[in-house]
């Protein structure tokens, strides 16, 4: 069954815009796409999105995996029905004229995401939602480059998309009930489970997942474990499908980096979130995790 979002003029939301189709903008575009929503996936360059399109081939080929065992013409069907709902393009203004939602997920730097959505304010229609996937950023701080405060909100989803259920969605005090209504229809129409969160710094998952993360790095940084020693022990000690170090690769260790420097940067004196000189050093060398080969581990170059 699908479920229909609404836009905030109580359309359902049908055509959906994402820019950035880095890890989570193609899962993201994917789990819409599934869903039965037109979808139109935007970066920089057409290198990049040709990749984006290659990896939700890929990920909808482990989908179909499960889905149709033993049956390729339904796996077949399956993926080409999807990949048929998705266009992938290089002009986010372009994308955004008849999108009656819009989900950012570009670099995490605020001045880079306000003048994105600068841009689209102008080129969307009224009705037009935009959100954005942020880890860390106040949603209030992106929206300020709009005029629709009213139709704007969080959509933080979880890496990778298609296999983790959640989504938090995020209000901020202009958010219209409308807006917020629709942005939780649709996190339950790409079949995710939606708690609901005040724009607050990390909002429910991150506030909890950072300090944990951090303190990871600095058990290893005093010299106490290695990080190998710490994955293991937090998988098979406490369950995690993946430890710590594991999971930073996972997310992408640049993505780590701006995550941390903007909240130390928001919340200078929190002890919490003192920088990690072997993040820096690792980041600095290049070292992004799996995306680019190597981070805490090595991996096969893709
Ligand atoms: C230490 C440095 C300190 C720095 C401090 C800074 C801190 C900042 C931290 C903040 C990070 C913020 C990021 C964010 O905003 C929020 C997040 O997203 S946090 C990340 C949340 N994600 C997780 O925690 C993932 C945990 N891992 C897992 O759940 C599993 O390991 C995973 C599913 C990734 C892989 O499972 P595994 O069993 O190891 O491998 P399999 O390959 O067998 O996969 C299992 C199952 O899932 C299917 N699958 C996997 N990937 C995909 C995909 N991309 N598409 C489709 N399907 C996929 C696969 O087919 C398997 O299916 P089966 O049916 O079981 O065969
Ligand atoms: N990596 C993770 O596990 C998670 C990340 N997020 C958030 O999602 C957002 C994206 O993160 P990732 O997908 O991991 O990053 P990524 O680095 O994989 O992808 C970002 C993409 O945005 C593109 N981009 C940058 N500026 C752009 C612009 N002006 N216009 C169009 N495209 C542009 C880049 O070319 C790149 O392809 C960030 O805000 C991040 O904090 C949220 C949840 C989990």
């Amino acid at each position: 069954m699908i479920v229909r979002a609404m836009s905030s003029s109580t359309q359902p939301i049908k055509t959906v815009a994402i820019i950035g189709s880095g890890l989570m903008g193609s899962g993201i575009a994917q789990v819409a796409a599934a869903s039965g929503h037109k979808v139109t996936v935007v970066d920089q360059s057409q290198e990049i999105v040709d990749k984006a399109s290659a990896s939700i081939q890929k990920s909808l080929g482990r989908v179909v995996k499960k889905k149709f065992p033993d049956d390729s013409k339904a796996q077949q069907t399956y993926i080409a029905d999807v990949m048929s709902h998705l266009s992938l393009q290089t002009d986010a203004v372009d994308a955004v004229k008849s999108a009656d939602l819009v989900i950012e997920a570009i670099v995490e730097n605020l001045d880079v995401k306000k003048s994105l959505f600068s841009s689209l304010d102008k080129a969307a229609p009224p009705h037009t939602i935009f959100a954005s996937n942020t880890s860390s950023i106040p949603i209030k701080d992106i929206a300020s480059s709009t005029t629709r405060l009213d139709r704007f909100g969080g959509l933080h989803f979880f890496n990778p998309v298609p296999v983790m259920k959640l989504v938090e969605v995020i209000r901020i005090p202009e958010t219209s009930d409308e807006t917020y209504s629709a942005l939780e229809a649709f996190g339950k129409a790409v079949g995710k489970t939606t708690v609901q969160c005040k724009d607050t710094p990390g909002f429910i998952v991150n506030r909890l997942l950072v300090p944990y993360m951090m303190e990871a790095v600095r058990l290893v940084e005093r010299g106490e474990a290695t990080p190998r020693d710490v994955d293991i022990a937090m998988k098979l000690g406490a369950g995690y499908p993946m430890g710590p170090f594991e999971l930073s690769d996972y997310v992408g260790l640049d993505t780590m980096k701006f995550i941390i420097d903007g909240w130390m940067e928001r919340e200078p004196n929190n002890p919490l979130f003192s920088k990690s000189e072997l993040l820096n050093k690792l980041v600095a060398e290049g070292k992004l995790g799996v995306k680019s080969g190597e981070g805490f581990y090595p991996y096969n170059k893709k």
